[in-house]
C-alpha cells in the first residue's frame, strides 16, 4: 500500500539514509547495491514499487524475472496485514511457476510499528512459507538483516 515505507527501506539499505518527508513514489524506481554474502559478491537489482492506487496496473512489470519480491505493510493498519493476501495472489498471477517457487522461499513481509500482533504476522507468514523481519528505516533497525535474509 502506498506510505507503508517500501522506498525508506530501500533508501536506508542502499544509502544509509532516511528522510521524513520523501515523496510517494511515481511509477517505480530502480536502485542497486552489492553486499558480501560469505565469500560471494551478491548484486541487488532493486525494483521499488509505488503503492498509490493509480499506479497498480504498472506493478506486474516489475514483478517478472525477480528472484524474490518483498512486501512491506504497516503495523499499526490491521487492514494492511489483510492486504497481503491480496498481494500474495496479485503476485502469483504476474509470475513465472519457476519465480514463485523463489517467491514463496524469500518473501520478507517487514513491518514497522506494533499494532498489528507480530505473531499474526508470523503465523501468516508459516502458512506461505515466508519469513517475517521487523524494521525501522527510521532506526535502521534489521534493515540489514533483511537483505542478508535474501541473500541467504
Ligand atoms: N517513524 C517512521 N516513519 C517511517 C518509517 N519508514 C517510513 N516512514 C515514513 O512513512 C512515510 C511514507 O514512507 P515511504 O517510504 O515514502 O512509503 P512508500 O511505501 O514508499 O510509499 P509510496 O511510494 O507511495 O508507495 C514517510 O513520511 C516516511 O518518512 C519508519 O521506519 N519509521
Amino acid at each position: 500500500d502506498t506510505g507503508v515505507g517500501k522506498s525508506s527501506i530501500v533508501c536506508r539499505f542502499v544509502q544509509d539514509h532516511f528522510d521524513h518527508n520523501i515523496s510517494p513514489t511515481i511509477g517505480a524506481s530502480f536502485m542497486t547495491k552489492t553486499v558480501p554474502c560469505g565469500n560471494e559478491l551478491h548484486k541487488f537489482l532493486i525494483w521499488d514499487t509505488a503503492g498509490q492506487e493509480r499506479f497498480h496496473s504498472l506493478a506486474p512489470m516489475y514483478y517478472r524475472g525477480s528472484a524474490a519480491a518483498v512486501i512491506v505493510y504497516d503495523i499499526t493498519k490491521q487492514q494492511s496485514l489483510s492486504e497481503l493476501s491480496r498481494a500474495l495472489l496479485e503476485l502469483r498471477c504476474h509470475v513465472s511457476s519457476w519465480l514463485i517457487v523463489a517467491f514463496r522461499s524469500s518473501v520478507c513481509l517487514l513491518s514497522y510499528f506494533l499494532d498489528v500482533p507480530l505473531k499474526d504476522a508470523k503465523e501468516y507468514a508459516e502458512s506461505i512459507g515466508a519469513i517475517v523481519v521487523e524494521t525501522s528505516a527510521k532506526n535502521a533497525i534489521n534493515i540489514e538483516e533483511l537483505f542478508q535474509g535474501i541473500s541467504k
